[in-house]
C-alpha cells in the first residue's frame, strides 16, 4: 500500500538544518506514525502530498508512482488524489458547510456535472450528520462537527489514500473516541489506504493499524509488528 523512501533536507530560520529521510514500506491498510513534536511527522505528510518536494527518492500510494525523481516524475497534489486532513481542519470560515463540503470536488477535466455534484455534496453531508447544519459557518460548529465537514470534504472528491495530521488533537476525550470508530468505519467502508500521524498513544492504540516512530526525521517500525507485512 506504501512503498516510500526518499530525502529532503530544510533550512531553518537559525541556520540549522533538518533532514528527513524516509523508509516506509507496508502493505497494511492503516499505518500510524507517532513520534515527538518536531520529529518530522508533518513534513513527511506534506512531502507525500505534494506540497513538499524531496531531493531524491520514490513516492508509491496504493500502486499509483506520485513521485520518483529517476523519472523526473513529480505529480502535482491534485493529480495524486489523496485526501489530507489537518490538525485544525483548515475550513473556509467564510463558507458554510455545504460550500465547504462542496470546496472539495476536483475541478478539472474529469469534473462531474453540475448535478450530479450538487448530489455528492448532499450524499456527504447526510453521511456526516450534517444536514441540520448544512447552512452554518464553521465557527458555529462543534469540534466534532467540524471535523465531519473535514473528512466529508475530503472524502467528496473520492481520494485514493486519506493523509491525516492529528486528526484528533481538537477534540475531548469521548469525542475522540467516538471520532476514532468513525474514522475507521469510513476507510474499512471506502476501503483506503490510511495515513494517520500522532502524538497520541491512544490513537495507535484504538486502531489496528502498523505503528511506526519517526525519531529526528527517520522512521522505525514498531517492533514484532506483523501488519507491516
Ligand atoms: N517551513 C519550515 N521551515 C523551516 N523549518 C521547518 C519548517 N517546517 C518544519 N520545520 C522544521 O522541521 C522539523 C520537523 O517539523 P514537523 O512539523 O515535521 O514536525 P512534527 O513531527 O510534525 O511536529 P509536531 O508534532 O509538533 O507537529 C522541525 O524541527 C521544524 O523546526
Amino acid at each position: 500500500m506504501l512503498d516510500i523512501n526518499f530525502q529532503k533536507s530544510i533550512h531553518r530560520a537559525d541556520g540549522s538544518q533538518f533532514t528527513l529521510n524516509i523508509n516506509l514500506h507496508t502493505q497494511a491498510p492503516r499505518t500510524i506514525i507517532m513520534g515527538a513534536s518536531g520529529s518530522g511527522k508533518s513534513l513527511m505528510l506534506k512531502a507525500i502530498a505534494g506540497l513538499l518536494t524531496p531531493e531524491q527518492g520514490c513516492i508509491i500510494v496504493n500502486g499509483k508512482t506520485l513521485y520518483q525523481s529517476e523519472q523526473q516524475l513529480n505529480l502535482s497534489p491534485q493529480e495524486r488524489r489523496l485526501a489530507y486532513v489537518f490538525q485544525d481542519y483548515a475550513l473556509f470560515p467564510h463558507l458554510n458547510v455545504r460550500q465547504n463540503i462542496a470546496c472539495g470536488i476536483r475541478h478539472g477535466l474529469f469534473n462531474p456535472r453540475k448535478r450530479s455534484q450538487q448530489a455528492d455534496v448532499e450524499h456527504w453531508l447526510n453521511a456526516m450528520q450534517l444536514d441540520m447544519v448544512a447552512e452554518q459557518y464553521p465557527a458555529h460548529l462543534s469540534g466534532g462537527q467540524r471535523q465531519r465537514v473535514a473528512l466529508a470534504r475530503a472524502l467528496i472528491a473520492r481520494p485514493h489514500a486519506i493523509l491525516l495530521d492529528e486528526p484528533f488533537s481538537a477534540l475531548d476525550t469521548q469525542l475522540r473516541a467516538q471520532m476514532r470508530t468513525e474514522l475507521a468505519a469510513w476507510q474499512q467502508k471506502l476501503n483506503l489506504p490510511m495515513l494517520l500521524i500522532t502524538h497520541d498513544p491512544a490513537d495507535a492504540a484504538a486502531f489496528d493499524a502498523a505503528i511506526w516512530h519517526m525519531d529526528n526525521g527517520r522512521l522505525h517500525s514498531a517492533p514484532n509488528d506483523h501488519r507491516h507485512a
